[in-house]
């Protein structure tokens, strides 16, 4: 296509969002108007399925809930027996974050809060690092840490760091799990909770929980005496929780404005409610990503931000994207493995790791860069007038904006599709509404597929399995104080697991380099190996 007739299909697509000031173009993605057609009535179908969400159906048959995350910015819309609590959980928040930053409410040593230690995993953290990186002040009123994992190297260095600064005494540890059970972050918790005790620091005056009531972190939260404690609703999952207390008490306590965050959300999601695909900017995106994967995935989403503010967009956009579209069966019980892989981090950093692969390498993938027009602050602006120039008439951010330009060109040259979604700048509404055009997108490219995006099988199969092996290391030990010494083998038909002995050979293995079991033999003949206690 010659620039012409590119300049033509670029204004013929262009979205723009007068309100929000964000432009969606997606004329360098190849489709033809003949796909358009073809899916036209699954649009229509698609447009249907989210109006009954949105008006309280069971749009999570597998779990038999509701699925309300767009309730969260627009409480009307909520049935009415959800909206007082959606909007007295905001008021909480406010008050909460506002009585916090005020030294209202302090440490047990008096101090005011300085820090906040956030303990989750999955949409319980995705959300709040994401924000947090793209909108916390470069001297933000606290500082964020975050523990996601249960790698004991990883709590350790981030509760050491804390010390280091004499900053526990001032640390408020906000504990977020919807289930209350997720073992990661009830691992996480416990160590913290273990290292306040022996810092001789009263952990539950430093605690917050965010759970669904009723959850084993709920009753822990009564029993111990926590600080405070808000709700998370079972009719809003993980990933679609960042405007929910999940996100936004993390946001408010870091001062950011989360009233704009959420009025950004529901700006956005009015504009994907137009029933019409060239007018709405999902249903764009599901478009796009429904041509590039041939419906199947095909193609993965590579998300490259231009702004290094918006670096967790991506991580936060696996877990939106993977875990909703990433499904063996659909609705009506077909095999079809559906999904689409994401990655990227940010350009034009990424020109300088993997964009060789896209420009020249297998043509797997199509690109979705995220431009932002503005190259500083608001803030710098009122205090600058002259930007530096580092070439004759060329800024930074003229070489930051040149090279997404470049790369865009240089991928459609060679037959990779994009997409651009361009911003004035990186603030609370916009972070909002990029938030709420993907998970409505996602919601959208399920319903073209057919699948329920709102529950996570696989998930479940990985920490029945991780169970199975914690028991399985339980017998281990059991064994081994009941019997002594043992080599491997016997080891395995003693503790009934004589069919999963790589297993219980890596269950020791990691044991005795843990110093819980001792391992003698030669290393490189595993089942000679003598274990013991
Ligand atoms: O908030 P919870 O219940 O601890 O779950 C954490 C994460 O684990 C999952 O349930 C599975 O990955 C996610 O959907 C969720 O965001």
């Amino acid at each position: 296509m010659g620039n012409d007739e590119l300049w033509q299909r670029y204004q013929d697509w262009l979205y723009y969002h007068e309100g929000l000031d964000l432009y969606l173009d997606v004329s360098r993605m190849r489709f033809d108007d003949a796909l358009v057609e073809e899916l036209e009535p699954k649009f229509e179908k698609a447009f249907r399925d989210m109006e009954e969400l949105e008006a309280g159906a069971i749009a999570n048959p597998d779990e038999d809930r509701m699925v309300g995350h767009y309730w969260l910015r627009d409480p009307d819309r909520a049935p009415a027996e959800l909206r007082e609590e959606i909007v007295n959980t905001l008021s909480d928040i406010e008050d909460f974050a506002r009585r916090i930053r005020e030294g209202d409410i302090t440490s047990p040593t008096g101090d005011r809060f300085t820090d906040i230690l956030s303990i989750g995993i999955g949409g319980s953290a995705l959300g709040p690092e994401f924000v947090s990186e793209a909108l916390a002040a470069d001297s933000p009123p606290m500082e964020i840490h975050f523990i996601d994992n249960t790698d004991p190297a990883g709590i350790d260095r981030t509760l050491n760091r804390l010390k280091a600064k004499d900053r526990l005494k001032s640390t408020l540890v906000i504990v977020t799990s919807k289930s209350g059970g997720t073992p990661e972050t009830r691992n996480g918790m416990l160590e913290v909770h273990n290292f306040y005790d022996k810092e001789g620091l009263p952990f539950p005056r430093h605690a917050v929980a965010i759970t669904v009531p009723g959850s084993k972190m709920d009753e822990l939260e009564r029993v111990e005496g926590w600080l405070a404690e808000f709700p998370m609703f079972d009719w809003v999952g993980g990933r679609t929780s960042e405007m929910s207390a999940v996100g936004l008490l993390s946001a408010s306590l870091l001062g950011i404005d989360i009233r704009s965050l959420l009025e950004g959300a529901k700006e956005m999601d009015e504009a994907t409610r137009v029933p019409d695909v060239k007018r709405n900017p999902a249903a764009l995106l599901a478009l796009a990503w429904y041509y590039a994967g041939n419906g199947k995935g095909e193609k993965d989403m590579v998300i490259l931000p231009y702004k290094d503010s918006l670096l967790l967009f991506s991580r936060y956009l696996q877990q939106l994207v993977m875990e909703s579209l990433g499904k063996e069966k659909d609705l009506d019980g077909n095999i079809v493995h559906q999904g689409i892989a994401v990655y990227g981090n940010k350009g034009s950093t990424d020109q300088h790791a993997y964009v060789q692969q896209l420009r020249e390498g297998v043509p797997n993938f199509f690109a979705t860069f995220i431009e932002v027009l503005e190259d500083r602050s608001a803030e710098w602006f009122e205090q600058n007038s002259y930007q530096l120039e580092v070439e004759s008439d060329a800024t930074s951010g003229d070489f930051l904006s040149g090279f997404l330009q470049g790369t865009r060109q240089a991928l459609y040259e060679n037959g990779r599709d994009s997409i651009t979604i361009t911003i004035s700048q990186v603030n609370p509404r916009t972070v909002g509404a990029l938030i709420a055009l993907y998970e409505r997108a996602v919601g959208f490219y399920a319903s073209l597929v057919n699948i329920n995006a709102y529950h996570q099988p696989g998930v479940e199969a990985g920490k029945k399995a991780a169970a199975s092996v914690i028991d399985l290391q339980r017998k281990i030990l059991e064994t081994l104080r009941n019997t002594g010494q043992s080599d491997l083998t016997t080891l395995a038909e003693r503790a009934d697991a004589a069919e999963e002995i790589e297993t219980v050979y890596k269950i020791v293995r990691h044991l005795a380099a843990n110093q819980r079991v001792r391992l003698e033999g030669d290393r490189a003949n595993p089942s000679r190996l003598q274990v013991s206690i």
